[in-house]
């Protein structure tokens, strides 16, 4: 079995506020990601990645298919889960790197980064070493460990984000452009922990728009124009 199976999913968007027009956006979506690879979405702005990924983790309901992950020795399907159930999933089987790092106010980097593992139940001292060395090892100033990191600059807060999706060994991990805001150096980092979490049997499912990281973590890149809607005659 797939660490993340998708069969048939499909999507459309109602504009409510637009006299309900709706947009379909991807239709019967299929491909697997296995332990141990990285599936990067491919195709033009707007074929759907983002929408694609964000279905997977369950931000976005879905019209119909199944999104199907190895949790706890069964197969789930996360399209069909109930909030209870997501966030379950969300704990222990499937983490997420967003694009923008959502703060929370006067809460540090440092916890912001340890909050997964702690949340799984690793002791707050264990937890924040394994933080402090994700930082180091992503070059973060250790002067703004301790501070919240709203007032981050980009690259700063993409590196917390990174740091805190990377901190667990979740079976699955989504990743939306994780590497935009970034330099040469902190993207090579990046490339580095893919790889290793690659190694470890992570899967990894990601968005990638500069060619060069893309071709560096890619085993296979997923076309997902393949599944542009058929328009009605
Ligand atoms: N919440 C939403 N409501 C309405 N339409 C949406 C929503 N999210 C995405 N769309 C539409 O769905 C289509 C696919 O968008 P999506 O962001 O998934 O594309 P993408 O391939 O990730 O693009 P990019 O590479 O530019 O980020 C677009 O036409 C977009 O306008």
């Amino acid at each position: 079995m797939s660490a993340l199976s998708i069969r048939n999913l499909s999507k459309t968007f109602t504009m409510h506020l637009r006299d309900g027009v709706v947009l379909p956006v991807v239709e019967n979506v299929e491909f697997d990601v296995h332990a141990g690879e990285c599936v990067v979405l491919g195709g033009p702005s707007g074929a759907g990645k983002s929408s694609v990924l964000k279905m997977v983790y369950g931000n976005y309901g879905v019209d119909s298919g199944s999104i199907l992950l190895a949790h706890d020795g069964a197969e789930i399907d996360l399209a069909k889960a109930d909030p209870r159930l997501v966030l379950t999933l969300r704990r222990d089987t499937i983490a997420y790197v967003s694009q923008f790092l959502r703060t929370v106010p006067r809460v540090s980097a440092l916890d912001v980064v340890a909050e997964p593992l702690v949340i799984r139940g690793t002791d707050k001292a264990e937890a924040v070493e394994r933080a402090k060395a994700l930082l180091a090892q992503l070059n973060l100033p250790e002067r703004l460990w301790s501070l919240p990191p709203a007032t981050f600059s980009g690259g700063e807060q993409q590196r917390v984000n990174i740091a805190r999706g990377f901190i667990t060994d979740h079976k699955v991990l989504l990743l939306d452009e994780p590497t935009a805001s970034l330099d040469a150096t902190n993207r090579a980092v990046v490339v580095e922990m893919i790889a290793r979490k690659k190694a470890a049997g992570t899967a990894l499912l990601g968005i990638f728009h500069d060619e060069d990281v893309r071709n560096q973590v890619a085993d296979r890149i997923v076309d997902v124009t393949a599944f542009a809607p058929r328009i009605a005659a």
